[in-house]
């Protein structure tokens, strides 16, 4: 079999499957009350793991996040000679080494993995091969090895461009100006961006097509390059440039994940409760303005004090109409809340979430309909209309935000029965005992 005039990869299917947990959603009886940790944001832990392995010193990640995807990702560099120390849960130490080949690196079903490692394995000398789950080979990857075959990086993929793939790294990348359409996923640009400051002419990378998604991951591409030492420009709307230079290793300190808390912060919503995140920090790299204005437009309230971010829930949750292109893994924990709302809501802008871990669209729609809510699926999202919903079997399809949005319904309806609740941990291994913890507190 040859991939678009290359030759096709082959290597063996290295998914682990697990055995599926079951889990019965618990239902609140009180308002849940919690002050609560989390680790370290996923994007922001997978984005230092890269910068540190290509920087010219040692760099240490404080708080990091512990969970599949950022476990793979520190694996995938250690197979390419990074030292990658992850003993110590509070503080990872990674030494930069010559990046080479051979070597195999399991994305799992992690986009960070998929999309940022590639690219630093065309700085490597040898050949870096990639697989993951089943569903990863699905997920669009295309166009960024599309972009890296067009920036001098000779790489074998399926006939789809995607997974199997096998980067023959020479040492050095050219770099230089890419055009791409990064509309299914900023990641495709990030990872471009990441690894930009090694090649040679660095990069600039052009976006052409519809819209790029999830402007605030870009944001922080580029606020954690800058952080690095490499000059980023990143003024023009769809046009980003990299000067070719050296990284600094540096100490990172990981912020909470903003993403993983959504689903806590919606129990504050449903119960009429407070939900505190400790360790908030004043300044993020995270869209924390936006989830406070959705938030408040579904009925809370999101305050930041001494002690951390805090939501309170009012006791109605409210409908919501929203383009939430920004902030799409969000989506199905808000979709939980709208189908738990007291007016319609229309979620909209999110046709890439189609290629996420499942098609959320898709998914969404289905578990919600199965629990009795009136929903209709447009091509780029959901119209819920809520009405009484009742206990059923909720599938995640190894989604952790489908579980997310399982576990928030199963607070207001009893018998939310979800069929692997530990596919949570791609990215909160904890969830379902701070979840249970939260609700048995309640
Ligand atoms: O760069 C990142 O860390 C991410 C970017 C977004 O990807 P998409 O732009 O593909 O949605 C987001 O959904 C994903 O969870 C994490
Ligand atoms: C889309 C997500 O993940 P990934 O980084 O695998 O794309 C997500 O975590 O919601």
């Amino acid at each position: 079999m040859v991939g678009g005039g290359r030759q096709t990869v082959r290597v063996a299917d290295t998914s682990a499957r697990r055995a599926p947990t079951p889990w019965t959603a618990p239902t609140a009886k009180e308002p849940v009350a919690t002050t609560f940790r989390l680790p370290g944001s996923k994007s922001m832990t997978a984005r230092a793991l890269v910068l540190s392995a290509i920087a010219d010193g040692p760099s240490t990640l404080r708080r990091p996040l512990r969970a599949r995807d950022t476990e793979l990702m520190a694996a995938g560099l250690r197979a390419m000679g990074s030292q990658v120390s992850t003993l110590d849960d509070d503080r990872w130490v990674i030494r930069p080494n010559p990046l080479a080949g051979p070597a195999h690196i399991d994305v799992g079903l992690a986009g960070t993995v998929m999309r940022f490692a590639p690219p630093v394995a065309g700085l490597a000398t040898g050949t870096v091969t990639f697989d993951g789950d089943p569903r990863a080979r699905q997920r669009p990857l295309g166009p960024l090895v599309g972009a890296l075959r067009s920036l001098g990086v000779r790489i074998d993929s399926a006939d789809s461009g995607g997974l199997p793939l096998a980067v023959h790294g020479t040492g050095r990348v050219a770099g230089g100006e890419v055009e791409i359409d990064a509309s299914a996923s900023s990641q495709f640009v990030s990872g471009l961006l990441l690894a930009g400051a090694a090649f040679e002419r660095g990069v600039v990378v052009r976006h052409a097509g519809p819209p790029v998604p999830s402007a605030p991951h870009l944001r922080m591409t580029a606020l954690m390059l800058r952080a690095a030492g490499a000059a980023v420009d990143d003024t023009t709307p769809d046009v980003w440039a990299v000067q070719p230079g050296r990284l600094s290793g540096r100490a990172w300190i990981i912020e909470p994940d903003l993403s993983g808390a959504a689903p806590f912060f919606a129990a504050a919503l449903v119960t009429g409760g407070e939900v505190t995140l400790l360790g908030w920090p004043r300044t993020s790299s995270q869209p924390v303005d936006r989830l406070r204005a959705l938030l408040h437009e579904m009925g809370g309230e999101v305050s930041l004090g001494t002690e951390g971010l805090t939501v309170r829930g009012t006791g109605a949750v409210h409908g919501l109409d929203a383009d939430l292109s920004d902030v799409s893994e969000l989506t199905p924990v808000l979709a939980a809340l709208a189908a738990l709302a007291d007016s319609p809501s229309r979620l909209r802008g999110v046709a890439h979430i189609r290629g996420h871990e499942t098609d959320r669209v898709a998914a969404l729609a289905r578990e919600l309909k199965a629990l009795g809510a009136d929903v209709t699926e447009s091509h780029d999202g959901l119209e819920i209309r809520p009405r009484p919903l009742r206990g059923a079997p909720f599938q995640t399809y190894d989604d952790h935000r489908l579980a997310h949005a399982a576990a928030v319904i199963g607070l207001a309806v009893p018998g939310v029965e979800v069929d692997d609740v530990a596919c949570t941990s791609k990215t909160l291994p904890e969830f379902p005992a701070l979840w249970s913890a939260m609700v048995a507190g309640s």
